[in-house]
């Protein structure tokens, strides 16, 4: 039985090296990284000690072991990491811009990524958990859907949880398929984790945060939402009321990564009976470490590293 279970796309990411630098120029990019979001959940969740499983597919390729290498030496379970025979490892690119944003250039769809596949095996496998937890990133196929929702079911059926980061990428979630299949992994999840911008993305006309998730709550049965809020921490709906957990003062280097990695800090402190206010401020440490350093999931820690970031920010681990 595993604490945790993911499943979705595994990549190489190249980071352009100059703030603003253009797709369309010739420039430097610093790379490979081992990445994907829900891999960047899992390490850091294995960090904390979950005993974490993975289902996705890689090339027989230098960026595939380069994968697979960080999530074994992270403990995780790779019994269900497929290698393709034909097709490389996915790739992406990213460029950070001057107000912050990110632009993407993924290739995954024609990837190794692309073409993973879920057999019956595997999906008892990866089934055997106590949270499966899903990244909207990967909803952006139908490849990716399909494997999801077969989870999602088996793994509700077998009575365990739902963890959803709807980690919405307008590059990789344009299409009617994607947003309804956003929408259905919506109604079946237990531990709701979107952003500020996510829940932009969610929001009727007029409403604010607090009323998206209230009317979120009355559609689903959602027992607990976590909405991320950058370097403001995080705000989190519980059937008893509010808890605010403020962020931790620190110099960002590289924000990618701190979504996946607050995620990956929270369930694995959920799933080691943590009380919620403590597990909040594991995942908002979590959150802000991963800021500090460069590259995708080279900012995943584990539990010394996070008490030593509470206790400089004057808080209780
Ligand atoms: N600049 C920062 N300073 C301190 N903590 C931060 C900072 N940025 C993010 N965090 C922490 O990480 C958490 C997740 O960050 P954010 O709200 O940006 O999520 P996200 O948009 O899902 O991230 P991602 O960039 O991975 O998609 C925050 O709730 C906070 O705890
Ligand atoms: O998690 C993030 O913030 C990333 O951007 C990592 C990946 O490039 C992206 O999400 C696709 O998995």
């Amino acid at each position: 039985m595993f604490d945790i279970a993911t499943s979705g796309e595994l990549l190489a990411e190249f980071m352009a090296e100059a703030s603003g630098q253009r797709f369309d120029r010739p420039g430097r990019f610093t790379g490979p990284f081992p990445s994907g979001a829900p891999a960047i959940f899992a390490s850091q969740a294995a960090r904390l000690g979950a005993r974490v499983a993975y289902a996705g597919r890689v090339g027989r390729d230098g960026f595939g072991d380069l994968v697979v290498e960080r999530l074994r030496d992270d403990g995780i379970d790779v019994e269900a990491v497929q290698r393709d025979p034909e097709y490389p490892t996915g790739t992406a690119f990213v460029s950070y811009q001057a107000d912050g944003s990110r632009r993407f250039i993924f290739n995954l769809a024609h990837s190794a990524s692309g073409r993973q596949t879920l057999d019956e095996g595997e999906l008892e496998h990866l089934s055997a958990c106590r949270y499966f937890h899903v990244m909207g990133s990967s909803l952006a196929s139908r490849g990716g859907i399909e494997i999801l929702l077969r989870l999602v079911a088996r793994v509700k059926a077998r009575g365990g949880r739902i963890s959803f980061d709807p980690n919405v990428r307008l590059e990789l979630v344009s299409s009617p398929e994607v947003r309804e299949a956003l929408l259905r992994v919506l109604a079946h999840c237990d531990l709701f984790l979107p952003s500020d911008a996510d829940l932009e993305w969610l929001a009727e006309p007029g409403e604010d945060a607090d009323a998206t998730v209230a009317r979120l709550r009355s559609e689903h049965p959602l027992s607990l939402v976590v909405l991320k809020q950058g370097a403001a921490g995080c705000r989190a709906y519980t059937g008893d009321g509010v808890i605010e957990a403020p962020g931790l003062a620190v110099a960002e280097v590289d924000p990618t990564g701190a979504g996946d990695c607050f995620g990956g800090a929270l369930v694995a402190a959920l799933v080691a009976g943590r009380p919620l206010a403590e597990a909040l401020r594991l995942a908002n440490a979590a959150g802000a470490h991963a800021v500090t350093v460069l590259g995708p999931m080279e900012g995943c820690s584990d539990q010394a590293t996070l008490e030593r970031r509470l206790l400089a920010a004057g808080e209780t681990p």
